[in-house]
C-alpha cells in the first residue's frame, strides 16, 4: 500500500487545478475537424505530434502527424515522449485526448523498417524508447482518452489500450487489436498484459495466438474499445467524456488508478533489461527478420495491385 502512495503521490503532482466548466467546453471543443476554441493554444514542438492545449478546459489533443500510417518510428516516439512530458509538467493541463491528424489510420504501430535490417543498437534504442512512452501513457496521472479514427493494429492497439477509455469511429473498415503473431512475431509480456486487463483472459488467449484484428463492433462487443461514435462526433465526445472524468476529485481518482496498474507497471519496470535483451535478440533471428522483409512486401504488394 505504501508504495502504490508513493505512486499515486508521484502522478498527483502532477496535476493541475483548473476548474472547468463543462457547458461551455463542450460548446466550444464540439467539433469534429478539429475546430479549436479561441482559448485553446498550439503546443506543439514537434513535426510528428501536434498539441492543442484549452487551458480553460484542461483538455489537450495530442495528434499523430506521422504520414503515412503513423507507424511509431524511433523519432515519433522521441517526440511523443517530449511532448508527453511537456503536458504532464502542465499545471494547466488535466487530460490528454490521443488521436490521429491523418485519415483513416490511428497508429499502423510499431515501424517495421526500425526492426528490419537495422543494428541491434539502433533496435535497442528503439526498444527503450516504446517501453519509455508506455510507461509514461499507462503510468500517467492524467486522464487519457484514445480517440480512434482510424485502423490501429499492434503497437497502435497499445496506444489505445494504454489509455484510461477508448472512444472508435464506428465503421467496419477500421480495424484494431494485437495482430503480431500474422507476421510472425511476438508481442511482449506487457502488450499481453494490458489485452488482458482489457478483455479478459480468455479473449486475450484467443487474440493474441490468432493475431486478431476486430473491426469496431467487435471490438465493442469484447470491451476493447468502451464507445462507437460517427466520424464527425469522435473530438466532441471525447471531451465531453473528458469533463465527465474531471468531476472525479484527482487525487483519489489517481490514487485508484496507480493501484489498479501497479502490478502490471511493477512487472515490465522488473523485466526491463531482460525484456530488452529478448527484443533484440529475437529481432537478430534470420527467420524473424524473413518474416519481416515479407510482411513489409506483402504491404507494398498490396498497394501495387
Ligand atoms: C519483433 C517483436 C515486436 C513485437 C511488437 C510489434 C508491434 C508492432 O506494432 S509490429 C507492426 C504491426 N503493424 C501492422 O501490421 C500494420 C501494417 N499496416 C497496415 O496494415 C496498413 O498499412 C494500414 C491498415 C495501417 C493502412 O493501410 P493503407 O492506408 O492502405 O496504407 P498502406 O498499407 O498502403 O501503407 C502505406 C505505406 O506505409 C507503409 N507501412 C504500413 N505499415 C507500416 C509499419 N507498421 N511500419 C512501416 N511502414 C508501414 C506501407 O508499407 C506503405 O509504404 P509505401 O509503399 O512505401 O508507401
Amino acid at each position: 500500500m505504501a508504495s502504490v502512495l508513493r505512486q499515486a503521490a508521484r502522478l498527483a503532482s502532477s496535476r493541475c487545478l483548473t476548474q472547468l466548466s463543462a457547458a461551455s467546453s463542450t460548446s466550444r471543443l464540439g467539433a469534429s475537424s478539429y475546430n479549436f476554441s479561441p482559448s485553446s493554444r498550439n503546443a506543439s514542438t514537434s513535426s510528428t505530434i501536434k498539441v492543442q492545449l484549452d487551458s480553460n478546459t484542461g483538455v489537450a489533443i495530442m495528434m499523430f502527424q506521422n504520414p503515412p500510417v503513423n507507424s511509431m518510428s524511433l523519432d515519433f516516439m522521441t517526440e511523443f515522449v517530449i511532448a508527453w512530458d511537456k503536458l504532464e509538467l502542465d499545471k494547466s493541463c488535466r487530460g490528454i485526448i490521443l488521436t490521429s491528424a491523418l485519415p483513416n489510420v490511428f497508429s499502423a504501430g510499431l515501424d517495421i523498417m526500425d526492426m528490419y535490417g537495422t543494428t541491434p543498437e539502433h533496435r535497442t534504442a528503439f526498444w527503450k524508447a516504446l517501453q519509455e512512452l508506455w510507461l509514461k501513457v499507462y503510468g500517467s496521472g492524467k486522464i487519457v482518452v484514445a480517440a480512434i479514427n482510424g485502423a490501429s493494429p499492434a503497437g497502435g492497439c497499445l496506444m489505445a489500450l494504454s489509455c484510461d477509455y477508448r472512444i472508435m469511429i464506428d465503421n467496419p473498415k477500421y480495424k484494431i487489436g494485437i495482430n503480431e503473431t500474422k507476421l510472425g512475431i511476438v508481442a511482449p509480456f506487457w502488450f499481453k498484459d494490458c489485452l488482458e486487463n482489457t478483455v479478459g483472459y480468455r479473449m486475450s488467449e484467443m487474440s493474441v495466438q490468432y493475431g486478431i484484428l476486430y473491426n469496431s463492433a467487435e471490438a465493442l462487443k469484447i470491451g476493447l474499445v468502451d464507445q462507437l461514435v460517427p466520424e464527425d462526433k469522435l473530438i466532441s465526445t471525447a471531451t465531453e467524456t473528458m469533463i465527465k472524468w474531471f468531476a472525479i476529485p484527482d487525487y483519489a481518482r489517481q490514487i485508484s488508478k496507480a493501484m489498479v496498474r501497479k502490478a502490471t507497471m511493477d512487472k515490465m519496470l522488473a523485466g526491463r533489461e531482460a525484456d530488452i535483451t529478448n527484443f533484440v535478440t529475437f529481432t537478430n533471428k534470420d527467420s524473424i527478420q524473413k518474416s519481416l522483409g515479407m510482411y513489409m512486401e506483402m504491404l507494398k504488394g498490396r498497394k501495387a495491385k
